[in-house]
């Protein structure tokens, strides 16, 4: 189906409260986690609202200030029933019915900051093939896109090695070429490093470079040979 006549998608970001997030990024960033944590989910949104298969992007957050940020880069904002991920997205996708009851509803992690637009929309293609579907993040292990065809169950099971239980639950495992953007989570600064090499977005690349994280290999935790020697 050409772009033109394929669906508008809603995609449904989670948001977590901000004092609460990217624990594993914290030693790396120090007194501007939560500025890390708000910069790669504006990128994330502001890219997932430039593709063409996109209609609209509901955040589901519980966090003001990650709220006002994400309204800011035109998310519609939805409180978070702070009981979990998955009820977050459950949440969200009942709003994402509301406002347009006829539009596939997908979830999106907040966490990818190298997103491509048209990336998205190779993924969000292949999911309109199926009622139910998902795509695992870069190491295999979760996943960072859940997608249901208008009147399919919502029903994502996000969390640790939810690409495993996506599969048991009987979703399809999207595997279209050329979407390393949507699957490159980030997570530990090893992560931050491969999404900064693979492009990350403005405010991203702002906050690492102003924590001092470069899409270089971090220097070993010892002296380089020679230095530090007699
Ligand atoms: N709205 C909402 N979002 C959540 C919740 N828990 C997790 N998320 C979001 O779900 C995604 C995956 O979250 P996690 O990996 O658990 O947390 P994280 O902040 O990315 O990283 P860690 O603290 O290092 O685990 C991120 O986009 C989070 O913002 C929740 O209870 N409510
Ligand atoms: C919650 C998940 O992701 P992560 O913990 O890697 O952010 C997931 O992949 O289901």
């Amino acid at each position: 189906m050409p772009p033109s006549e394929s669906p508008g998608w809603t995609v449904v970001v989670p948001v977590k409260t901000l004092v609460a997030a990217k624990t594993r990024l914290a030693e790396a960033a120090g007194p501007h986690r939560a500025a890390l944590a708000v910069a790669i989910a504006c990128d994330t949104v502001e890219a997932a609202l430039s593709c063409a298969r996109v209609a609209r992007v509901v955040v589901v957050t519980g966090d003001p200030v990650a709220a006002e940020a994400l309204s800011g880069v035109g998310a519609h904002l939805v409180a978070d029933p702070e009981a979990g991920l998955n009820a977050a997205l459950r949440r969200g996708a009942r709003e994402a019915v509301r406002l347009a009851p006829g539009d596939p509803v997908g979830a999106l992690q907040a966490d990818l900051p190298s997103l491509r637009p048209a990336e998205l929309a190779r993924v969000l293609a292949a999911a309109e093939e199926f009622d139910r579907s998902f795509l695992p993040d870069a190491a295999e292990v979760g996943t960072t896109f859940y997608g249901v065809r208008p009147g399919s169950e919502f029903a994502p099971g996000f969390g640790g090695q939810s690409r495993e239980r996506h599969l048991r639950r009987g979703a399809k495992e999207l595997c279209p070429e050329g979407v390393d953007s949507v699957r490159r989570d980030v997570d530990t600064p090893g992560d931050l490093r491969a999404a900064l090499a693979l492009g990350a977005g403005p405010r991203t690349r702002a906050v690492a470079e102003l924590i001092g994280v470069s899409d270089r290999p971090a220097p070993p935790p010892w002296p380089a040979s020679g230095a530090g020697t007699p």
